[in-house]
């Protein structure tokens, strides 16, 4: 029997907070989804004493979802945003802010850094699809998880897909009508440039309205302190690569490539792009790498394998790692859990590639 997602969500909306508010007056609840057999969810708190005290309301929210029929599985995660004080939590005012996003940009001379932001790493690929926005969101998690201040800014205006990713929704709140305050989610700042725009406004955009735009999105968002602020760049060597890296003083590129022949030939000419606008490529990540097929062992090599490997060191750049391809990965990623959240050997990978980067001072 399918689980209806409006039906869990009343099942839990009258759980009693210790504060007297019901589960949905107090809007905790973030990225419901029901997925076959499981339930899963975020419950945002403010730091870790709320977790503490929320932790009868989880258990009593586990206890009735298990109870319904049809539901074998109940996920919840409890997160701390990051960066925000005690108290009110900040998320989406649900208002349009008065602030305008996409305009001409403004005179600025050279690369300019965020202040209070140590690194800007950008993450791109030659090719769509090949796994740059789940690579960021999970990338995001894990330093997170490392300890480290994350941020992570979608720029990929043509197919916004963090707020998905990482179960954000709403439009972010412009209190002053000059800055915009970003959402939190599993300890990272997150702003996308979609929560932003209409729906399809900025595909009709040249490139000096997404200039301004990518200037808005860097200076003009409250991204705080952070160590490092990764962005999710679109697929391709266009404008949007082109204004952050005249616009932004970038650490470093990450290019993200499955190892098949085709997306290695796009990856070369980000790569090459990349190059041209002085922005150094910290390395080289292989996604979609090896499928392991879950119910007998056998592993597959659905993509090809070792070929971004074997393109690192013909480019002598660094090979920061292998991710494989995996159900979960893709699941996690549609309910707005990263599996860098779990403790699988996903999570493990990219624990590994997130230390690489905090190892190499760029993170
Ligand atoms: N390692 C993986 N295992 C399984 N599924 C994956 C993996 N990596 C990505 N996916 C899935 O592949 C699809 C495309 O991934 P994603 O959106 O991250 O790619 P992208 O390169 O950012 O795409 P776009 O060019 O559209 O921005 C998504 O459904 C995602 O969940």
């Amino acid at each position: 029997m399918s689980v209806n997602r409006e039906a869990a969500l009343r099942e839990i909306s009258d759980i009693l907070l210790p504060d007297g508010r019901t589960l949905e007056k107090a809007d905790l609840v973030r990225a419901f989804s029901v997925e076959g057999d499981t339930i899963r969810f975020v419950l945002e708190v403010a730091d870790a004493a709320a977790a503490r005290a929320l932790a009868p309301v989880e258990a009593e929210a586990r206890r009735r979802l298990e109870g319904m029929p049809g539901v074998a599985r109940v996920q919840i995660v409890m997160t701390a945003p990051a960066g925000k004080p005690k108290g009110e939590p900040v998320r989406s005012s649900g208002a349009a802010p008065s602030l305008q996003i996409g305009r001409h940009p403004t005179g600025q001379a050279g690369p300019q850094a965020i202040p209070g932001v140590r690194n800007i790493i950008a993450i791109g690929s030659g090719k769509g699809g090949v796994g740059k926005s789940t690579v960021t969101s999970n990338l995001a998690v894990a330093l997170a998880r490392a300890g480290r201040r994350v941020g992570l800014l979608d720029a990929d205006i043509y197919g916004p897909s963090q707020p998905r990713m990482m179960g954000v929704s709403g439009r972010p709140a412009s209190p002053d009508g000059q800055h915009i305050e970003p959402l939190h989610a599993h300890g990272v700042t997150v702003m996308s440039i979609g929560l932003m725009l209409k729906e399809g406004e900025a595909v009709v955009w040249r490139g000096p309205m997404l200039m301004g735009a990518m200037q808005q999105m860097l200076q003009q968002v409250n991204w705080g302190e952070l160590d490092v602020l990764l962005i999710d760049l679109p697929p391709g060597t266009g404008d949007v690569q082109l204004s952050l890296c005249q616009k932004a003083a970038v650490t470093g590129a990450i290019i993200v490539s499955t190892p098949q022949d085709v997306a290695l030939l796009d990856a070369r000419r980000a790569i090459d792009m990349f190059n041209k606008l002085k922005t150094p490529v910290l390395g080289l990540v292989e996604n979609m790498s090896t499928y392991v097929c879950p119910n007998c062992g056998h592993e597959a090599h659905l993509f090809g394998h070792g070929g971004v490997a074997a393109e690192a060191a013909r480019l002598g750049l660094p090979f920061l790692g292998a991710l494989p391809l995996e159900l979960e990965v893709r699941l996690a990623g549609d309910s707005g859990l990263p599996v860098a959240l779990s403790e699988g050997a996903t999570a493990q990978a990219y624990a590994q590639l997130a230390g690489r980067l905090i190892g190499d001072s760029v993170a």
